[in-house]
């Protein structure tokens, strides 16, 4: 990240009861140095491969008289422990962090949703900037003040609605991540294009090279234009008490696989074959058109996202929905379309529906056969 490369940022702003920034740009140091100026205590909790990033950030912040440490945690899934929200503790209490002061995330969905989650605990809650240097993190996670950690109990079951102060989004920082994690990201791009942007679709179907090409000009719009959607939603409703829910599209199924695979899947090709799912589900409810549940295959395999999982895995899936915050007095919930960019939701559908929608997911995938995306 450098702070000599300034292109005109676009701001999208999310309204609600504390209203925060979106700054999408390339070299934004000097406007994050700004939103911190005159904080005291400063701690940049970062991901492993953000080191040398992280240390760039700290400089300028003490370059500036702010009190700034760095702090590493562990990679990926790794880092949404319980053990390492302690670990994040414990140093804020060493460094005499306080009310007045902040807490920088610095990394992928994972460090932002840790890092979240201990600003939200800390004294009851303290100031966080998020700096989400992954697609995914961009346009989904660093935005909207969802934050939590894993448990045995399931993913994201702990954790606190707590919005960030400012989210700065540094398209530069793009440029390392492997192509892997930018097709993940594009998964949660696509849900944005269904549930209520379908220009994304079409702007990804007309080049899908290019929508994943962090050089060009395609995916700098898909960032402005799932970061607008994101932000639309929690505007209206950060705490998901209904509309919110549709952000959680292709999810019932996505963190089931996730699970299961034990985080070894990306997050992305986890929710890419839950929507497909979904799709499935409305289309033989007759509630979804064919082409369009057929649109969520071709758009998402165009972008290398896998859309098939194991014939035999149904039932282990099902006992991890359970489990779905989404869920009300034990019933399955799903996010559903009635059609393009019109979300609505399917409660307790019917066991054969289930294992219809899940049979053509599961179409083309030979038994015991969970295929790899790391
Ligand atoms: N809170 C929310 O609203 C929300 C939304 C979507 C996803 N999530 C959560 O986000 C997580 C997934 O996020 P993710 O896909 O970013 O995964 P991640 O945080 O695990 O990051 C993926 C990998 O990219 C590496 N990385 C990060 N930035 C890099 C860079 N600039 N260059 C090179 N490598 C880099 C990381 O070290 C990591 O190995 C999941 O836990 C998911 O549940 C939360
Ligand atoms: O912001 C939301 O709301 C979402 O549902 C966005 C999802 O992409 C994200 O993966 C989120 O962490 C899932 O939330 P959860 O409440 O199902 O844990
Ligand atoms: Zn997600």
């Amino acid at each position: 990240m450098s702070d000599t490369t300034p292109a005109e940022p676009v701001r999208v702003q999310v309204a609600g009861e504390r209203p925060y920034p979106v700054v999408i740009g390339r070299g934004l140091l000097g406007d994050i140095v700004d939103e911190l100026r005159g904080t005291r205590t400063v701690a940049i909790f970062h991901q492993p491969t953000l080191t040398e990033t992280a240390e760039v950030v700290r400089e300028q912040l003490a370059d500036a008289g702010i009190d700034a440490h760095r702090i590493e945690i562990p990679d990926a899934e790794e880092g949404k422990e319980l053990p390492v929200a302690g670990f994040c503790w414990e140093v804020l209490g060493r460094i005499g962090l306080g009310r007045q002061d902040a807490v920088i995330s610095l990394g992928g969905g994972a460090a932002t949703d840790l890092a979240g989650f201990v600003a939200a605990t800390w004294m009851r809650g303290v100031r966080v900037v998020h700096i989400p240097t992954t697609l995914l993190a961009m346009v989904d996670a660093a935005v909207g003040g969802k934050t939590g950690i894993n448990t045995d109990a399931g993913k994201n079951l702990v954790g606190s609605f707590h919005e960030p102060a400012a989210v700065f989004v540094d398209l530069a920082t793009l440029e390392t991540v492997p192509r892997n994690e930018i097709i993940s990201g594009m998964a949660e791009v696509v849900k944005a294009g269904f549930i209520a942007d379908p220009q994304i679709l079409d702007l990804v179907e007309a080049d899908p090279e290019a929508a994943l090409d962090p050089a060009g000009a395609v995916l700098p719009e898909l960032v402005r234009r799932a970061i607008q959607v994101k932000a639309d939603v929690v505007s209206q409703d950060l705490r998901e008490s209904s509309l919110r829910e549709i952000l959680n599209y292709g999810h019932t199924l996505g963190h089931a696989i996730e699970r299961l695979e034990h985080y070894k899947w990306r997050h992305g090709a986890a929710v890419a074959v839950g929507m497909v799912f979904v799709a499935e589900l409305a289309r033989l409810a007759g509630r979804l058109d064919d082409a369009t549940a057929d649109r969520h295959r071709t758009v998402l395999s165009a972008l290398g996202l896998p859309t098939t999982y194991d014939p035999d895995a149904l039932p282990a899936l099902l006992e991890r929905m359970q489990s779905d915050k989404k869920n009300r007095s034990g019933m399955l919930r799903f996010v559903v379309l009635d059609g393009l960019a019109k979300p609505g939701r399917l409660e307790a559908p019917d066991p054969t529906l289930i294992a219809g929608a899940y049979s053509e997911v599961s179409r083309n995938n030979a038994p015991g056969s969970r295929g790899v995306f790391l």
